[in-house]
């Protein structure tokens, strides 16, 4: 069946459900959504919705950019790994499994059943001085993130959430966003929780970073290795990949879609696929989302990371799916139809 053709099918049924057209709003443009990418009228539940969280250190860091130290990025992954953080909590909430994947951190790990080892350096280079990473380990990145999306959906997923852990990473994120061409004072905000002196800091190394490496907007790979980072190449792969596959894919706040941004870059086509999960409290989200014609699901003052909104909004996803397949009709329930309806 064509798209339009199909489309029509699902806007018709969204207008039979027992209820004033176009009165469930969002949840409606996201059961049409889910339909299209399913490409069936009826859409059905997910049966394996997985979170990977991309973990990785930065140069940048060196910079004093974050409230935090560095070996947070490792004992996070340790939490992760053991149950204790907000993304197994919430993951436990919608049923869905987290995978950590180490894609630059600074530190060794022993094997786990649900830690991704592909490490490409135990950090980047301090994007404050010159490029984070070399143009290969910017392709490997890339090919890592396809090669982890690839093999979950074999493996059955049908769901996949994107989530990051790094210090430094809205750092970062704001980089590749500036590189862009977003305006610095627009992207750089706090990410964890900073004062002035250091959110001034943080937003002259980000100019600083922009200068010194003269990153080209149009080669999103140039801009990937010039101010990006281990965790965020591995997401553009892991969201490319897994949209070229038609798996829907929900980002999580401002690094999640810094990442999502080059991923664009790369393929104008696959936004069909993304889910903006929330709005983070971090404000050059709401801009990126904007640019990239996204609406964000959830908007609870979040700033976490780790998949953590992305997790919640599966329930919202989901709710729609059950109203599009479960709802009955105005036949079905010998309901009048009003005059709003076609
Ligand atoms: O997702 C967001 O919007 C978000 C906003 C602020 C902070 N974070 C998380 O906090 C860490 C980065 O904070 P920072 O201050 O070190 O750049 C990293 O692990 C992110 O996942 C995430
Ligand atoms: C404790 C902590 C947990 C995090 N999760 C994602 N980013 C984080 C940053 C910190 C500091």
């Amino acid at each position: 069946m064509d798209r339009k053709e199909l489309e029509k099918m699902i806007i018709n049924r969204l207008n039979n459900l027992t209820k004033p057209v176009g009165s469930l709003g969002e949840l409606e443009r996201i059961a049409l959504k889910i339909g299209l990418i399913q490409q069936k009228v009826i859409p059905e539940l997910f049966k394996d919705k997985r979170i990977y969280v991309f973990a990785a250190d930065h140069g940048v860091t060196e910079c004093s950019i974050s409230a935090y130290p560095r070996e947070v990025t490792k004992q996070m992954v340790f939490n992760f790994l053991n149950g204790g953080a907000a993304i197994n909590v919430f993951a436990k909430h919608v049923g869905a499994k987290v995978f950590v994947v180490d894609a630059g951190v600074d530190a060794d790990f022993e094997d786990h059943p649900f830690l991704i080892k592909r490490k490409v350096g135990y950090a980047t280079k301090n994007i404050a001085f010159g490029p984070a990473m070399s143009k290969e380990e910017a392709v490997k990145c890339i090919q890592y993130g396809r090669e982890i999306a690839r093999s979950a959906i074999l493996q059955g997923a049908d769901l996949l959430v994107v989530g990051d852990m790094g210090i430094g990473n809205t750092t970062i994120a704001a980089a590749i966003a500036a590189a862009f061409g977003f305006d610095v004072d627009e992207v750089v905000d706090i990410g964890t929780p900073i004062d002035q002196k250091t959110l001034e800091r943080k937003k002259q190394v980000v100019r600083q970073a922009l200068e010194v490496n003269k990153p080209d907007r149009k080669d999103a790979i140039d801009v990937l290795s010039k101010v990006g980072g281990f965790c965020i190449g591995q997401m553009v792969g892991f969201i490319l990949e897994a949209c070229e596959n038609r798996c829907p894919v929900v980002v999580d706040g401002f690094p999640t879609t810094a990442a999502l941004l080059i991923a664009y870059e790369m393929n104008k086509n696959i936004l069909d696929f993304v889910f903006a999960g929330h709005k983070s409290k971090v404000k050059g989200h709401e801009v990126m989302l904007k640019y990239l014609g996204l609406r964000p699901i959830l908007d609870l003052e979040m700033r976490l990371g780790e998949g953590t909104g992305a997790a919640l909004a599966i329930s919202i996803i989901e709710a729609a799916i059950k109203m599009i397949s479960q709802m009955a009709t105005f036949e079905s329930a010998g309901v009048s139809k009003g005059s709003d309806q076609t």
